[in-house]
């Protein structure tokens, strides 16, 4: 098989950023994505609709064209202050998508995040009757707990019991990358999914750290072990409909990375669908990618299908060392190496 024919994909979280940034990061979601899952975590985070919609206005106005329909899906940021009106009056609003759970400290721009989610329960209440979908990004924090823990923990520890509590809550645990997880979401049910990176299907902690450090490979929740990696392109590729894509693409200027301190977050829009087609071939699985980037997470979340198509061809072409960002630039994912997919036909610009 040379030529692959997909429906228009989606890319279910995606980090664009703001400002001078958002000429590229748009520009590489458009390109192919139908629509993006915008992350909230700005500073200052995007916690209300007001905000929402002005940030979603920025991105709109970032794009060169809009020609095509490109759709930004916006989400609104969970703090210790998030009222019930929040989110009332986000579940109002068509392109307004899910309401996004960091624990405080977890991840790159948390520090607004939530410090006891006990305490927000009357506020899941209020979204399981509105139906307004919960995204985790599903790590503990406790200093106690090593780093390659904290998924398995917050799993057992806030995760199951939310799931408990709020029988019709749809939740959506973000960026997998444990076993733990993949049998979790698998024994919860259709109303709690899962989003799959690229960079966790092709990674493992080994690619990270055996002969060097790989800064451009860190990101949060850390790579694991191989079985982990392992699990995760089981589900990607299996039967169960409630592992679908989510790059997590997550731009961080090239010295914020390279740094004796580094960032967390893997740039991927650059070629992120050629990224997961490069997984899916590698496990003989092409005729499964369809259903993993472009059916499941519209069935997921209750939107239509995307009604044009993408191709990808397979030929050889090399990633750019680097790609513009705002005044600077970054390091996207495999620079200067070799791809073996390449999208050839993204439909209308
Ligand atoms: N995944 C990451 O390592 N980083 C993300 C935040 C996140 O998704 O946790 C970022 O915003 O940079
Ligand atoms: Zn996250
Ligand atoms: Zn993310």
């Amino acid at each position: 098989m040379d030529t692959l024919t997909l429906i228009r994909p989606d890319d279910w979280h995606s980090h664009l950023r703001d400002g001078s940034a958002l000429t590229q990061t748009s520009a590489d979601m458009a390109r192919y994505m139908g629509r993006v899952i915008v992350m909230p975590n700005l500073v200052p985070a995007v916690t209300n609709a007001r905000l929402a919609a002005e940030y979603r206005q920025r991105i709109l106005r970032s794009m060169q064209t809009t020609a095509r329909q490109f759709d930004p899906l916006m989400t609104l940021y969970l703090t210790d202050a998030t009222s019930e009106a929040d989110i009332r009056e986000a579940a109002e609003i068509d392109w307004l998508a899910a309401v996004k759970l960091y624990p405080a400290g977890a991840t790159t721009n948390s520090d607004a995040g939530v410090n006891s989610l006990e305490a927000l329960y009357p506020i899941l209440a209020t979204m399981e009757e509105v139906d307004l979908p919960l995204l985790v990004h599903g790590e503990v924090t406790d200093q106690d707990v090593d780093i390659f823990d904290r998924e398995a923990a917050f799993i057992g520890e806030h995760l199951a019991p939310i799931i408990d509590r709020f029988p019709k809550l749809r939740v959506v645990l973000e960026h997998i990358t444990t076993r733990d997880a993949v049998d979790f979401v698998k024994s919860a049910g259709p109303r709690v999914a899962a989003t799959i990176t690229a960079h966790h299907l092709l990674l493992n902690r080994n690619d990270m750290l055996v002969g060097g450090i790989k800064p451009h490979y860190y990101c949060l929740p850390i790579l694991k072990r191989r079985q982990h990696q392992e699990a995760l392109r089981g589900a990607a590729t299996g039967e169960d409909r409630s592992f679908f894509i989510g790059t997590d693409s997550a731009p961080h200027e090239q010295h914020a990375k390279e740094s004796a301190c580094g960032c967390a977050g893997v740039y991927t829009a650059h070629a992120s669908l050629e990224f997961y087609a490069e997984v899916f071939d590698e496990l003989a699985a092409l005729d499964r990618l369809e259903d993993f980037a472009s059916l499941r997470g519209p069935d997921f979340y209750g939107r239509p299908r995307n009604g044009d198509t993408v191709q990808l061809r397979r030929v050889d072409w090399t990633v750019p060392a680097t790609i513009p960002l705002g005044d600077s630039e970054l390091v996207p994912l495999r620079a200067g190496e070799t791809l073996h997919w390449q999208v050839v036909d993204a439909g209308a610009p």
